[in-house]
């Protein structure tokens, strides 16, 4: 018996919506603000033509609320990074105590993600940095939310620190901060106690490039 398993989807290139560009793919019918506060949520009704030349309407709710950068803060000699500890409201409707070990972070403010690392490194830990060096772009949760996350990492040094960090009060910030080895971390990551996606990526990052563990 002959199987072929692609001829169902096979199609002549000249023919087939995946080569041609996402602007022709996608029909958008309305876009409508559920809420506008503190960021915007709004529902969007589209076509879709999917891969084989159909087209499908869906719905989708997305959430507009900036873009973000993250740092990674890290000493060769001492082998250590820099984490901070907060509470996140979100993490805490879900059970466990809501406080979450982070790498320093903050929304992109004047469209300057370097500045804003930069910014948030000294108000989050106390560390004042240097020209941080930008590592990637990426979706923290593509299927609703438009923010993207900058990552950046910057070497510190302990002498380098205009005071104990924390955050700004007035802002609700109430935030510890810990200097650990990347031992330490690549072992809290194992075992579930970091659970940031951000900083996931940052330990593995610090592993894999920086330290070679
Ligand atoms: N009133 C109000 N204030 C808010 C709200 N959400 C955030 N804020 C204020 O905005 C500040 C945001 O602090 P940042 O340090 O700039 O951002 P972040 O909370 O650390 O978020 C970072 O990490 C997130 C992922 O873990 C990212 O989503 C975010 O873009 C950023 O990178 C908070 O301290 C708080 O004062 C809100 O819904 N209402
Ligand atoms: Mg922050």
């Amino acid at each position: 018996m002959k199987i072929d398993k692609l001829s169902s989807k096979t199609t002549p290139a000249e023919f087939d919506p995946r080569a041609r560009s996402t602007s022709e793919r996608i029909r958008v019918h309305s876009r409508e603000v559920l809420s506008d506060q503190w960021a915007t949520l709004e529902k969007v009704t589209f076509d879709y033509q999917r891969g084989d030349g159909r087209w499908q309407q869906q719905q989708r709710e997305i959430y507009h609320r900036g873009h973000g950068a993250a740092v990674l803060l890290y000493n060769l000699e001492k082998r250590t990074i820099v984490l901070i500890r907060q509470f996140r409201f979100p993490a805490w409707t879900l059970g466990g105590d809501g406080f979450l070990l982070e790498v320093p972070a903050g929304m992109i403010e004047a469209e300057n993600p370097a500045e804003t690392v930069r910014a948030e490194s000294e108000q989050e830990t106390g560390f004042i940095i240097e020209e941080p060096r930008f590592l990637f772009r990426a979706y923290a949760t593509p299927g609703s939310v438009t923010e993207q996350l900058y990552f950046y990492a910057a070497a510190y040094d302990s002498e380098q620190r205009s005071g104990a960090g924390g955050g700004l009060e007035e802002e609700g910030e109430d935030i510890e901060v810990l200097e650990v080895t990347i031992e330490q971390a690549v072992e809290w990551v194992a075992s579930g106690l970091i659970m940031d996606t951000k900083t996931i990526i940052m330990v593995q990052h610090a592993q894999l490039q920086l330290f070679g563990v």
